[in-house]
């Protein structure tokens, strides 16, 4: 059997020992090959493919990014290139394709699938917001860079009695700022699930301080927005994907702060960094089992199938289930953080 392979959407630690685990696999269990194509389905649209084998992927277990590229290419050219798409599979003799990625990559991956292309999908994403899996790698890996940056803020803001506002990766899903507040004792957390009020943040900011404490640390998903009426946000439009582009939440909350309390802010933004470098041990793991349930599954004949993490053991979710919706953080998991918050 040839398995083809492709990483789409935004990289994440954790992809490359994604690609090693589909290798090992493929050749050790099964005398199988593979061949990666690169940047995304831009690859599969341009015939930019390359033959990957056990020598290709040594040492990547550890290493972050992804050597087969990524992209974003406009949902419609995938539509339009069926056939072509078709066609390249076809050339390079691949039996089933694996396309590693979120929900975006997922969602063409199921769209083949349903065209009749066999296709066995893998969850990727920092911002861990895949439904039908309980984790994707990538997440473990930029809670642990966020938690160790913010625990670096508690002292500078502590010796300087400020706010320090920390903006974290998370497009539709708070999860990066409810886990790596929570891991760092964020006095407030505000995520894209519930519009924020910057008269309650004004509250919890000046009672904190009134009570004597020396600084407060809050954490805000790149995605929040506030209530309807309450304070404005610069509107960034869409980009050519069509997805809203941010405008800095954390900057403009952090002005109006300022403002209506004066109290000294400042904000860091910590941006792609938390996507960069080695994958923690729980993420290489994650990954690795990953590839090696992907490239059983694809062997065993069950195609338009995710894996995913269910507990403690690697399952199979239908990909049109995983891609039905978006994995939010539930009221029931932000209403924990109250006993630890202000
Ligand atoms: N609805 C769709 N139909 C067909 N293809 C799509 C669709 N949505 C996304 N894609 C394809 O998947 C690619 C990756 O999607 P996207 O940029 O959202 O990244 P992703 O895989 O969701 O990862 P990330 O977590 O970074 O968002 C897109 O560039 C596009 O080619
Ligand atoms: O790398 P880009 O294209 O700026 O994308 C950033 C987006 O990708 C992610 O890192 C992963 O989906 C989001 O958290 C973030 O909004
Ligand atoms: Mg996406």
């Amino acid at each position: 059997m040839r398995i083809g392979v492709l990483t789409g959407g935004g990289d994440c630690p954790g992809l490359n020992a994604v690609l090693r685990a589909v290798v090992r696999t493929a050749e050790k269990q099964y005398g199988s090959d593979v061949v990666g194509f690169r940047n995304g389905w831009r690859g599969l649209l341009d015939d930019d493919a390359m033959p990957l084998d056990r020598p290709m992927v040594h040492n990547l277990l550890t290493r972050g990014g992804t050597i087969l590229g990524s992209a974003r290419v406009a949902p419609e050219k995938i539509r339009d290139g069926l056939g072509r798409m078709r066609e390249v599979l076809d050339a390079h003799g691949v039996d089933v394709l694996v396309p590693i990625g979120g929900e975006g990559t997922l969602t063409a991956a199921a769209w083949l699938s349903s065209e009749g292309v066999p296709v066995v999908g893998v969850p990727k994403t920092i911002d861990n917001d895949i439904d039908g899996t309980d984790l994707t790698f990538g997440f473990d890996t930029a809670v642990s860079i966020a938690t160790d940056m913010i625990d670096r803020l508690h002292t500078t803001a502590e010796s300087h009695q400020r706010v320090l506002l920390v903006e974290v990766m998370g497009r539709h899903a708070g999860w990066i700022a409810l886990n790596s507040g929570m891991a760092a004792g964020a006095h407030l957390m505000i995520t894209p699930e519930e519009p924020f009020d910057i008269e309650e943040v004004c509250e919890l900011v000046t009672a904190r301080f009134e009570r004597g404490h020396r600084h407060v640390i809050g954490v805000i998903s790149e995605g929040a927005t506030p209530k309807p009426g309450t304070m404005p946000l610069r509107d960034g439009g869409l980009d050519e994907f069509g997805h809203r582009r941010f405008t800095g939440v954390a900057q403009q909350l952090g002005e109006e702060l300022e403002r209506r309390t004066g109290k000294e802010v400042r904000t860091t933004v910590l941006g792609h960094v938390q996507r960069g470098g080695t994958p923690t041990s729980f993420d290489r793991v994650l990954a690795t089992r990953f590839g090696l349930h992907a490239t059983i599954a694809a062997h065993e004949g069950h195609v338009g199938q995710m894996v995913a993490l269910h507990g403690t053991e690697i399952a199979l979710v239908p990909l049109a289930d995983a891609v039905a919706r978006l994995k939010t953080v539930p009221p029931s998991r932000l209403g924990e953080t109250t006993a630890f918050t202000g």
